[in-house]
């Protein structure tokens, strides 16, 4: 089956004063279509350093990384910006890439509606709750229409039951979007 992502034989050494350090010692993997891959690995296993890989904020030392697509990255914290409401931080990316056309809007709407947001969209992040928040990050990942999601351990703030909640609602989100997806954690519960 074609892959959409693909890291073959990958090392990433880094240089510090204490010398070298050799993080990512031959990753390979590959995520097919239709597919959501789980990263898994305790803190400082190197789990961001593939990410930053990913997004080619970091060049590995060696190996090949193929991407065919493009990326949406959802974080840890969902970043939203407390003075922009909840449509204008929906929109940003769109903002930044200059893409806010109608056909964008329309869909963000539909999102907005599909998922329960559609209420609160002149409201400001800070009235919202932290399952919420999230749900709103999810969908200005989605705003850009990316191929496939970087979820960073997305989860990780909320507490136990509401990320029982969010996870549930956004593995549905993204199966329904039908969005192939990397999640990285290091909550063994949260892979499976
Ligand atoms: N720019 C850098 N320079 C030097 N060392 C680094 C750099 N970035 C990461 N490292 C080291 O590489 C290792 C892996 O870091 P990384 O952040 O990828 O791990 P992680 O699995 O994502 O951890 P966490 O779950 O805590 O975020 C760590 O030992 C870290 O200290």
């Amino acid at each position: 089956m074609a892959s959409i992502i693909e890291l073959k034989n990958i090392y990433k050494n880094f240089y510090t004063d204490e010398g070298e350090i050799l993080v990512l010692k031959d990753v390979n993997l590959a995520l097919e279509r239709g597919k959501i891959l789980g990263i898994l690995g305790p803190s400082g296993s190197g789990k961001s350093t593939i990410l930053n890989i990913l997004t080619k904020l970091l060049q590995p030392t060696s190996g090949e990384v193929q991407i065919e697509g493009e990326i949406g990255y959802m974080f840890q914290k969902d970043h939203l910006l407390e003075w922009r409401t909840i449509m204008d931080n929906i929109t940003i990316g769109l903002e930044i890439q200059h893409k806010v056309t109608t056909k964008a809007l329309e869909r963000i709407e539909h999102l907005l509606k599909i998922y329960g947001i559609w209420e609160f969209r002149n409201r400001y992040p800070k009235e919202l709750s932290g399952g919420m928040r999230q749900r709103v990050a999810l969908i200005r990942t989605l705003a850009t229409d990316p191929d496939v999601l970087l979820l960073d351990e997305p989860f990780s703030a909320l507490d136990y039951q509401t990320r029982l909640m969010v996870s549930d609602d956004i593995y549905k989100i993204i199966r329904q979007e039908n969005k192939d997806a990397i999640l990285v954690t290091h909550d063994i519960s949260e892979a499976i």
